[in-house]
């Protein structure tokens, strides 16, 4: 593309369109003036230099990629024709074939960040359909590396599962943090100190992770292996069934995506 790129977001007010909007502005893909952000009732106050819109039509007229980031169960009000248009679907479960058909359009890709996206450190994997060109993939990567790291997978089925554990997976973290918190405080913790340490504690651990690139399981045996305080409290989560409520909720997350899908 030797033209600017025009990026449209469907839903830009909201928390993913905007975390997207603001990675693409602030990596230079597009200039404010070439980005269309669209809102469903009142302008939100943001990127107020954006053009903000209320019609996705005219969002879709005036851009060459469209983004859809609304919620999978206001993705059926969405009727607009982005016929001739690169799409990208950040919504969970949405298949490629519906976002084709009620797009009007051959070249979709879905996609699914997380809400890291915010802090440009999203893992987002995606898939496109058949239509899509080499120019369209470029597209597609420079944007999703706007927001953190991407990957193109080679099914929809990988996509289903991933958005249990890639696109919901901050919220995991989250939940630990906050059960680690609890249990500081109730011990008697000031609450500020339990949240310092406790996010010390997860952002020291992913750094940790991201260098080592050992498998976590060498991890997890080497604290063992000390037989220390952490292999005691190691035994006593799994005892209590640390492992099967991961597998769970993952199997949940999953058939959540799939039937999302479904419904629509
Ligand atoms: N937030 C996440 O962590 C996350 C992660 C991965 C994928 N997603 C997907 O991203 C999508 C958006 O999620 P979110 O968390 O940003 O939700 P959100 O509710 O914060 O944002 C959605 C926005 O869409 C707007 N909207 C709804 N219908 C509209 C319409 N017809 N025209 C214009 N705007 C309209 C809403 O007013 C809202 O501002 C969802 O489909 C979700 O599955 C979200
Ligand atoms: N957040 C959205 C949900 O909970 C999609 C993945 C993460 O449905």
């Amino acid at each position: 593309m030797g033209e600017p790129m025009r990026i449209g977001i469907i839903g830009g007010g909201g928390w993913l369109g905007r975390a997207i909007a603001e990675a693409v502005i602030d990596a230079q893909i597009v200039s404010a003036e070439h980005l269309s952000l669209s809102y469903r009732s009142g302008q939100p106050g943001f990127l107020p230099s954006a053009r903000w819109t209320s019609d996705n039509q005219k969002l879709a007229d005036r851009s060459d990629v469209i983004i859809v980031s609304v919620r999978p169960q206001d993705w059926p009000a969405i009727d607009i024709s982005a016929h001739g248009k690169l799409v990208l679907s950040v919504m969970a479960g949405i298949p490629l074939d519906q976002l084709a058909g009620r797009l009007k359009t051959d070249r979709v890709v879905r996609t699914l960040p997380n809400a890291a996206a915010e802090v440009r450190t999203s893992y987002t994997p995606w898939i496109g359909s058949q239509g899509i060109t080499a120019d369209d993939r470029n597209a597609v990567r420079r944007i999703l590396e706007a927001c953190g790291a991407a990957d193109e997978v080679k099914s929809e089925a990988d996509i289903d599962y991933l958005t249990g554990l890639t696109g919901s997976g901050p919220a995991f973290p989250a939940l630990l943090a906050a059960a680690m918190m609890d249990d500081a405080v109730s011990r008697g913790i000031s609450p500020d100190i339990a949240r310092r340490s406790v996010s010390a504690v997860l952002i020291g651990t992913g750094k940790l992770l991201e260098a080592r690139k050992d498998n976590p399981k060498d991890i997890v045996q080497t604290f063992l292996d000390y037989r220390g305080t952490t292999a005691a409290a190691i035994e006593a989560m799994r005892a209590a069934g640390f492992e099967a409520a991961v597998r769970d909720g993952l199997a949940a997350a999953l058939q959540k995506s799939v039937s999302m899908g479904q419904a629509s």
